[in-house]
C-alpha cells in the first residue's frame, strides 16, 4: 500500500496543508487558510479536479480550519482520512529537541514549556496534535522543528554575550526557525551556491546559506528577534523593554504580550499587521523600516558568505509584494544586483523564477518555498528508519 503522508504547516497568520503520496511525491490533496483569526478568512483546498474556496469565520483560530481541512480530505481523497499512513507538522520550537521524532508526551512537554517563546506557534501546534490525534488515534504524528535546519550554524554564531554557566543551565543561545522554507531554497539552489534565503511573511527571516547548510539566520533563541515581523517585535534593544516594562507597570506576562501583539508592522504603522494593508495606506516609513532591515542582514550575510550567488525571496510577502522587492534590491546595488523590472511583477507557481536582469552580478529569485514537501520528506525519512 501506498505510503501517504499529510504535513500540517500552522503559521503565525495562515494554515497550509499537503497530502503526499511518497512513492512518487505528487500532491493529492492540498490548501491553504490565510488570515487565521479573522472573521473573513479565505480557504482555497484542491483534490484533483475539485476545488474549494470560501471565505468564513476564523476569528476562534486554528480549530475550525482542522476540522475543515479533515473534512475535505475525508469527502474527497481516496479512502477519505483513512488513506493516511503518517502526518507530519511542521513544528516550530521544543528546545534541545530539535530532530524530527513522534510526538509523544515527552516532546508536547517540552513544546508546552518553550510556549512563551514561541506564543504564536506551539500553543497552535499543542491544540492542534492533540484534535488530530483523536481523528487519526493510530497513525503516527512526527515533528519536523523548524530549528533542525541550523544546527550547523557555527558556535562563534548561535552563542550570545550572556554569562557561559546560565546560558548553558538554560540552553539560551541562537536556535533559528523557518528551517522548512530555507532549507526548500538550499535544495532547489545547490550545495555549489552562496545563497541568501528570504522569507517573508507572518513571520520573517533571512538565512545565510553555504554549501547547502545553514550557517546563519536572523531568528534566534525565539522566533521573535531579527527582522519585524507582522505584530512581534523583532530586534529591540533589551534595555528599552526593561525600561518600558518599569514605566507601564507591565509583569512578565503583560511585556510577552504587549511583544507579541502591539509590535512588528501592525505596532509601527497602527493600521494593520497585514503588509497589504500598509502597502495601501502607502505608510512609508514603516515598509521602509521593514526593507531597511532586510536589506542590512542580507549585507551582513556578505561577512559571512564572503560572495553571494543566490538571492531567494520566499514567503506571502517575499513572492507577492513588488514594492519591498524593489525597495530591499535598491540598498544592494553596490553588490551588482539588478532587478529586471518586467520579470519582477510575475507571481510565479511552482519552481523558482528568476527576477534580476542579465546584467546583474547577483541572481535574484522568487522561490514558492514549499515547506510541506521538505516535512513529508523528513517525516518519510524519520518512518522508514523506525
Ligand atoms: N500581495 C501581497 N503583498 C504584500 N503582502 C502580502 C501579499 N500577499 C500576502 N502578503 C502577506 O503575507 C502574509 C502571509 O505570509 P505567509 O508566508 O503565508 O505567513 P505565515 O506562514 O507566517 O502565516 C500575510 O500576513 C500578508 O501580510
Ligand atoms: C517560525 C515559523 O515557523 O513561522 P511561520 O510558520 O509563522 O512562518
Ligand atoms: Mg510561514
Amino acid at each position: 500500500m501506498a505510503c501517504k503522508i499529510l504535513v500540517l504547516n500552522i503559521g503565525s497568520t495562515s494554515f497550509k496543508f499537503k497530502y503526499f503520496n511518497m512513492d512518487d511525491l505528487s500532491v493529492i490533496a492540498s490548501g491553504k487558510i490565510n488570515s487565521v483569526f479573522s472573521k473573513n478568512a479565505g480557504c482555497n483546498f484542491l483534490s484533483g479536479d475539485t476545488e474549494k474556496s470560501t471565505v468564513f469565520d476564523a476569528s476562534d483560530g486554528y480549530g475550525t480550519c482542522l476540522e475543515m481541512i479533515i473534512d475535505f480530505i475525508d469527502k474527497n481523497c481516496a479512502d477519505g482520512i483513512n488513506g493516511v499512513s503518517a502526518i507530519g507538522f511542521k513544528t516550530v520550537m521544543a528546545g534541545g529537541i530539535n530532530y524530527p521524532c513522534v510526538i509523544d508526551d515527552a516532546v508536547i512537554e517540552k513544546m508546552q514549556e518553550y510556549s512563551a517563546s514561541a506564543p504564536a506557534h506551539n500553543a497552535p501546534y499543542i491544540e492542534a496534535v492533540n484534535s488530530v490525534k483523536k481523528y487519526f488515534p493510530n497513525v503516527t504524528l512526527v515533528s519536523s522543528f523548524e530549528t533542525a535546519f541550523h544546527n550547523t550554524i557555527p558556535d562563534f554564531a548561535s552563542v550570545y554575550p550572556i554569562d557561559k554557566d546560565i546560558a548553558k543551565k538554560y540552553g539560551i543561545r541562537k536556535y533559528g526557525f523557518h528551517g522548512a522554507a530555507h532549507s526548500y531554497a538550499a535544495y532547489k539552489f545547490g550545495s555549489e551556491k552562496n545563497i541568501v534565503s528570504v522569507h517573508l511573511g507572518g513571520s520573517s527571516s533571512v538565512c545565510a546559506v553555504k554549501g547547502g547548510k545553514s550557517v546563519d539566520v536572523s531568528m534566534g533563541f525565539s522566533p521573535q528577534s531579527g527582522l519585524p515581523m507582522n505584530n512581534r517585535c523583532g530586534d529591540i534593544d533589551v534595555f528599552a523593554v526593561l525600561y518600558l516594562m518599569e514605566k507601564e507597570n507591565m509583569s512578565i506576562d503583560d511585556a510577552r504580550k504587549f511583544l507579541c501583539t502591539r509590535c512588528g508592522l501592525y505596532g509601527m504603522s497602527g493600521i494593520s499587521n497585514d503588509l497589504r494593508d500598509i502597502e495601501k495606506a502607502n505608510d512609508t516609513l514603516v515598509i521602509d523600516a521593514f526593507t531597511y532591515s532586510v536589506s542590512k542582514y542580507i549585507c551582513s550575510y556578505l561577512a559571512v558568505l564572503g560572495k553571494i550567488d543566490v538571492i531567494s525571496f520566499s514567503g506571502g510577502i517575499g513572492e507577492n509584494s513588488v514594492i519591498v522587492k524593489e525597495k530591499i534590491c535598491s540598498r544592494l546595488k553596490f553588490l551588482g544586483v539588478e532587478l529586471d523590472s518586467e520579470k519582477l511583477k510575475h507571481k510565479p507557481a511552482g519552481e523558482p523564477y528568476k527576477i534580476s536582469s542579465d546584467k546583474s552580478k547577483v541572481e535574484v529569485y522568487i522561490t514558492p518555498v514549499d515547506e510541506e514537501l521538505m516535512v513529508a520528506k523528513n517525516t518519510y525519512a524519520f518512518a522508514e528508519r523506525r
